[in-house]
């Protein structure tokens, strides 16, 4: 049974000591047993990452790769089978409490007394923490989520986006140095994905290592300055934003043309193109071609070029390569 019981607040280590390594995850695994007609379910198999203190951290992956349930343990709410888990160098195991006081998680679902205002369930929940009254930070939380002006209107009352922004409110009231956020924008606008992303930016400059899952590639380009994409239960890719794009070196250069074309020009023949009528699409790798190289073969042609653009490769094209490969059958999936 996960410890139900409030975390201690008081038993991180001080300033002075914080560890390199906001969560550490060795060898994670975990399977949901077998109930009714449902198939035992191996959902991580064998988690290894390392989170380091101070960066906003990416958890990407298709629905179903295991995101949310090691969140979840980390959390406290599920049980994992093997391996370690330790959060700001805690062991979830061997200090429960005191791993739990040092993160906070947002859930997916908004759930949330509708009766109570945004000032009471803060309260609310700095009392479930033990945090007391003099340190407690509402008014503060309040005015960093933009809901000052709504401190005491009935929860029911809010937005979406309020909700989600109570919501992170919420799980900063014990000032944890690790916030999780899972799924942070899901089915919110465009808009307010801006104004939520640059809340957490905030956050992330006061000092919280942030974590957060989302399906959105966009916004873990935006946000993150580490990834780790996680497909059926494995770590498939874990580096830093950048690297990760740079992984794939390659660029995308689509020309048209003054005729139309029934087949590849014999200069472009080092490359690899599509056509499409009067569009030429020829893709190259920037670290050994430059554009103008791809620019001379087309008009050695005897091309000319009427309209030009170049589109570089992003996180949506590392993701689908990663991510098509099918599970391997290795017991319970
Ligand atoms: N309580 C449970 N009992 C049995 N299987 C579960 C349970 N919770 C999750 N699973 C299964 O474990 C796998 C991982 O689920 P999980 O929710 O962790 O994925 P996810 O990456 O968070 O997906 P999503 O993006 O849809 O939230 C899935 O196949 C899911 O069906």
């Amino acid at each position: 049974m996960p410890d139900t019981r409030a975390p201690d607040t008081h038993t991180a280590p001080p300033a002075d000591t914080q560890p390199s390594l906001a969560i550490e995850l060795r060898g994670l695994t975990k399977t949901y047993k077998a109930s009714g007609k449902a198939p035992a379910k191996l959902a991580l198999k064998g988690i290894d990452l390392a989170i380091p203190r101070g960066s906003v951290y990416g958890l990407l992956g298709p629905n179903g790769a295991g995101k949310s349930t090691m969140i979840n343990i980390l959390a406290g709410l599920v049980t994992k089978s093997g391996g370690t888990a330790k959060i700001w160098g805690i062991d979830i195991d061997q200090d429960p409490r005191a791993a739990r006081a040092a993160i906070g998680v947002v859930p997916q679902e908004l759930n949330m007394d509708p009766f109570f205002t945004p000032r009471e369930l803060l309260d609310l929940q700095a009392g479930l923490y033990g945090v007391p009254k003099r340190e407690r930070q509402t008014e503060r939380l309040l005015e960093a989520v933009g809901l000052k002006d709504k401190a005491n209107a009935y929860a029911r009352t809010l937005s979406g986006g309020m909700r989600r922004r109570l919501m992170v409110a919420k799980a900063m009231v014990h000032t944890p140095p690790v916030l999780v956020l899972d799924e942070p924008t899901a089915g919110v606008d465009v808009e307010l994905r801006q104004s939520l992303w640059a809340h957490v930016r905030e956050l992330n400059r006061a000092g919280t290592t942030v974590v957060l899952t989302t399906h959105y590639l966009e916004e873990a380009q935006e946000l993150c300055d580490s990834i780790a994409i996680v497909n059926h239960g494995q770590v498939v890719a874990c580096d830093s934003t950048d690297r990760l794009l740079r992984t794939l070196d390659r660029k995308d250069l689509v020309a048209v043309v003054d005729q139309d074309l029934t087949e590849v020009p014999a200069t472009l023949a080092g490359f690899e193109v599509t056509l499409k009528g009067r569009q030429l699409t020829v893709q190259y790798p920037p670290s050994q071609v430059k554009v103008g190289e791809v620019l001379n073969a087309i008009a050695a042609a005897g091309l000319t070029i009427v309209d030009l653009s170049t589109k570089e490769s992003d996180l949506e094209d590392i993701f689908l390569q990663l991510t098509r490969a099918p599970a391997a059958v290795d017991g319970p999936r």
